[in-house]
This record gives structure tokens, sequence and C-alpha cells, in this order.
């Protein structure tokens, strides 16, 4: 089990390094970055855990042979928010060509690789994968995925919170689906697997649905120009990734939720599109793993009024976020 890390000396890439490096399924990590990769590599390869480890910059073919026989390839690499840059949308300019870049290199070298994409805006970041992907004839709708769980991580935290027992928030599992940003991030909190306090007012209810959607903000404003969340977000990518590696070994039954393509109707995409009412191409909805991938997205399920409107919400920005990506990559017609 190849895993490779793209952007791993940032602030996310050398902690989810680390995670990955102390994740006993990973037999293999290859850290690749435009910087300081090869020594982050050699920190990591000290610690006794079974995967080998090396560092690759750009020169001699570096992305190559970082990408040569990957199984999963998450992708951190790119400029994160700071305060002024008010939405991920404003990243787009930048971690646009970057995304498009490495992409590419992954499409000519591990075609077959699982791709866990976390660079913002991740509405736009994937759509950008999959277009350089069939620009390339290698496109599989069940092999890329936006990591969307910083968002089901934080609902987990902030429900145990109003709930007055943080010792519960590992167990507490919480649907959150649409994108990964502000109002497309739509947590369905009535599916909490611990209900909320019946005593929870509309206005406490609005102000935990909105601490979810602007979680990231919380951290951008702490941080004082530091960057945006980084310790939280290796947490969720490794988790995301181990879970990944997980279901691709054989095991079954692991669902989270995930900004897939909703291109493939045997996976299920097509009733997602109709349970939304837009011809959406892609969406966060919780998806069955397996060993190719995406086994089967399932549907929002029972939500209340609310939620509905919340989703409603969501999809014109989703929208746009998805045809910017796809309009980046696409080939302008003459
Ligand atoms: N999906 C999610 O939930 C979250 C996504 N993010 C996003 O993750 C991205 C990274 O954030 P941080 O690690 O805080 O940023 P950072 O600036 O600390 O690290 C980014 C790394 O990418 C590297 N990089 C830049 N161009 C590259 C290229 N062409 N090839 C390889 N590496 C390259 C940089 O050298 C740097 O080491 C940002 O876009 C941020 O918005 C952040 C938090 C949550
Ligand atoms: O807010 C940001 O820019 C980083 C991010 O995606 C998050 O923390 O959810």
């Amino acid at each position: 089990m190849k895993a490779v890390v793209l952007g791993a000396a940032g602030g996310i890439g050398q902690p989810l390094s680390l995670l990955l490096k102390a994740n006993p399924a990973v037999t293999e990590l290859a850290l690749y970055d435009i910087v300081n990769s090869p020594g982050v590599a050699v920190d990591l390869s000290h610690i006794a855990t079974p995967s080998k480890v090396e560092g690759f910059l750009p020169p001699d073919d570096g992305l190559k042979k970082a990408l040569t026989g990957a199984n999963v390839v998450v992708i951190p690499a790119g400029i994160p928010r700071k305060p002024g840059v008010s939405s991920r949308d404003d990243l787009f300019k930048i971690n646009a060509g970057i995304v498009r870049d490495l992409a590419t290199g992954i499409a000519t070298t591990a075609p077959k690789a699982f791709v866990l994409v976390i660079s913002n805006p991740v509405n736009s970041t994937v759509p950008i994968v999959a277009e350089v992907f069939k620009k390339h004839g290698v496109f599989d709708p069940k092999r890329i995925f936006g990591v969307t769980t910083l968002d089901v991580v934080r609902a987990s935290t902030f429900v145990s919170e109003i709930l007055g027992d943080r010792s519960l928030s590992p167990s507490v599992s919480v649907p959150v689906v649409g994108g990964h940003s502000g109002v497309t991030i739509v947590p369905l909190l009535s599916q909490s697997s611990h209900p909320l306090p019946a005593s929870l007012d509309a206005s406490a209810l609005d102000g935990l649905i909105n601490r979810i959607q602007f979680g990231g903000d919380e951290v951008v404003k702490a941080k004082d120009g530091a960057g945006s969340a980084t310790l939280s977000m290796a947490y969720a990518g490794a988790e995301f990734a181990g879970k990944v590696i997980r279901a691709v070994k054989g095991e079954k039954g692991i669902v989270a939720p995930t900004f897939v393509n909703l291109a493939s109707d045997k996976t299920g995409g097509d009733a997602l599109k109709k349970e939304l009412g837009k011809d959406l191409e892609y969406f966060s909805a919780p998806v069955e793993l397996g060993v190719d991938g995406v086994a089967k997205i399932h549907g929002l399920g029972k939500i209340s009024p609310a939620e509905k409107a919340l989703v409603e919400a969501a999809l014109p920005e989703l929208s746009a976020n998805i045809e910017k990506g796809i309009a980046f990559v696409e080939v302008p017609k003459l």
C-alpha cells in the first residue's frame, strides 16, 4: 500500500504525513513538495513503523518518481486562507493551476490511484482533477474524492459540546452533505447518532449549524495571519485516507461523507440527482467505500424541512463552483 502526499512539507502535509507514517497499513510513503520534502521524509523515516519513506522535489522527475506505483494520493498542496482572503473561492486563482498540474502527473503516472483532494476550493478542485483525468482518457468517477471529513469531525465535536460531554465526541456521528464552503456545508443534525436536547431552541440550533458551516473561519481568525486549519485537517485527512485504505484492502461496510462525481448511475449518482432535483455533477454525500473506491452513493435519507431548505440554499453556489472548476480545464472551443 503506497501512499503519496503532494504538498507534504506544508501545514497540513507534515502532520498528515506523520499520521500516515503511523498507519501500519501503509507500507510505502512518498512525500512530494516544491520545498523541504526530503527533510520531512528523513525525519519521519526514523519512526519505528513498517513503511519506507522517501521525499521528492520537482527536479529529476521528482513528481513522477513519487507517484510511481501509488495506490492512494492525498493532495494538500496549495495556498491556505488568511484574514482578508474571505472565501475559499478566492484561493482558486493559484490553487486551480497547482491542482491541475499535479492531477496531470497522477493521470500520466498513476492513473489507477485513489485521489483524495484537500486543496481548496474543494468544490472546484475535485472537478479540475476529474477533467484532467478525462483529458487523458483515464477518468474513473469511483476513484476521485473531495475530502470533507473536517466538516464531519467538527460536527461531532460541536454536537458533543452542546450535549455537555466532550467524551462523547468520537462516537457522535452526523452526516454532513453538499460541498466544502460556507452555505454549501449542510449538516444533517436530525440524523445525529446522538439526538440534540429537546430543549435546544431555534436560535441555538441555527448557531450550531452556522458554526459547522463556518468552522474554518474560526480557525483563520484565531491563527491571525498564520493560515487556516492544519492539525485538525491532518487528523481528518488521515482518518478518511485510513478508511479508503481499509476499504481497498477488502473491509466492507465503511461509509463516509465525501465529495464525489455523480456521473455513475451504477453507484447511485442518478438517484441522488433525482432526490436533489438538480442535474449536479458533484455532491458530498455518505458514500460506501469498496475495493474499487466508491461502491455506493447513499441518498440524503429522511431530512427535516429546515434541512431541505439548507440543501436548496447550497445548490446555486455549489453548482457555480463546480462549473468554474470544469471550465478551467476545458479546452476552449474554436
Ligand atoms: N479540505 C479541507 O477541509 C481543508 C482544506 N485546506 C486547504 O489545504 C491547502 C493547504 O493548506 P496548508 O497546508 O495550510 O498550506 P501551506 O501553505 O502550509 O502548505 C501548502 C504546501 O503546498 C506546497 N505546494 C505549493 N505548490 C505546490 C506544487 N505545485 N506541488 C507540490 N506542492 C506544492 C507548498 O510548498 C506548501 O508546502 C489549502 O488550499 C487550504 O485551503 C485547509 C484546511 C481544510
Ligand atoms: O477555512 C479554510 O480556509 C480551510 C478549510 O477548508 C477549513 O478549515 O475547513
